[in-house]
């Protein structure tokens, strides 16, 4: 499967996320990214249900929607409701994840896991076939436009292989600081879908830096086959 680019609103411009969402509709991003952010399970406050409802009026592609927030239960039903198509929820915010996986699948949304960099993959061994996503934060939550821990490729790599272990064929999404400069060594270790916020946003042109970023996944790719 060619990865999926998921460019991240957190980076985009807050004052014109309609315009911001219509020119994305056009170009090569599969979902749009939603970062949701409590002020409390993280040390910042992005936007929440309302603004995603907005957003979702003006999307072409599908919400991924990113709940960095304690006590995500009691939020699902509304984000889905809001246009949420995928629903991440942190491993760290829910001393009961099955249930609340559970109930993210049966809200017809697919169910995401988000990993903090600290906390290692075999958490998820006992749930693994049950997700369609696990997001492997390559960043500390909170904030966009923060350095890449390099770290994270050894960790793709053993959730790649903890993933079919389990017979899971949940995609995995890395989330934090990922440019042209990672993009293939991260599908290479077994990324399916990468989210980018400033790296695209903080460009000229946001749909040309997408296009350029699908064009080296695929020219990577080629040369691996040859
Ligand atoms: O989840 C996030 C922050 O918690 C953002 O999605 C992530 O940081 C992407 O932004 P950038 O590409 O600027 O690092």
């Amino acid at each position: 499967m060619a990865p999926l680019l998921a460019p991240s609103l957190l980076a985009a411009d807050f004052g014109n996320l309609q315009s911001e969402t219509e020119r994305l509709g056009a170009s090569a991003a599969d979902w749009l990214h939603c970062d949701v952010m409590d002020g409390r399970f993280v040390p910042n406050i992005s936007f929440g249900i309302p603004v995603l409802q907005a957003i979702h009026r003006h999307a072409r592609q599908p919400l991924d929607v990113h709940l960095m927030i304690e006590e995500p239960q009691h939020y699902l039903a509304a984000f889905r409701d809001a246009g949420a198509a995928n629903l991440t929820v942190h491993y760290e915010a829910c001393p009961h994840l099955h249930r609340v996986i559970q109930q993210i699948k049966a809200l017809g949304c697919r169910a995401g896991v988000a990993l903090n960099p600290h906390t290692p993959v075999a958490v998820l061994t006992d749930i693994a076939a049950d997700l369609d996503l696990v997001c492997v934060m390559s960043v500390n939550p909170g904030f966009g436009g923060q350095s890449f821990i390099p770290n994270t490729l050894r960790k793709v790599a053993a959730l790649k292989e903890l993933l079919v272990d389990n017979g899971s064929a949940a995609l995995i999404q890395i989330d934090g600081g990922v440019s042209l400069d990672n993009a293939s060594a991260l599908v290479e270790a077994g990324a399916d879908v990468l989210v980018a916020g400033s790296f695209v946003f903080n460009s000229a042109d946001p749909v040309q830096t997408l296009a350029d970023l699908r064009a080296h996944l695929l020219a990577t790719a080629a040369q691996e086959q040859r």
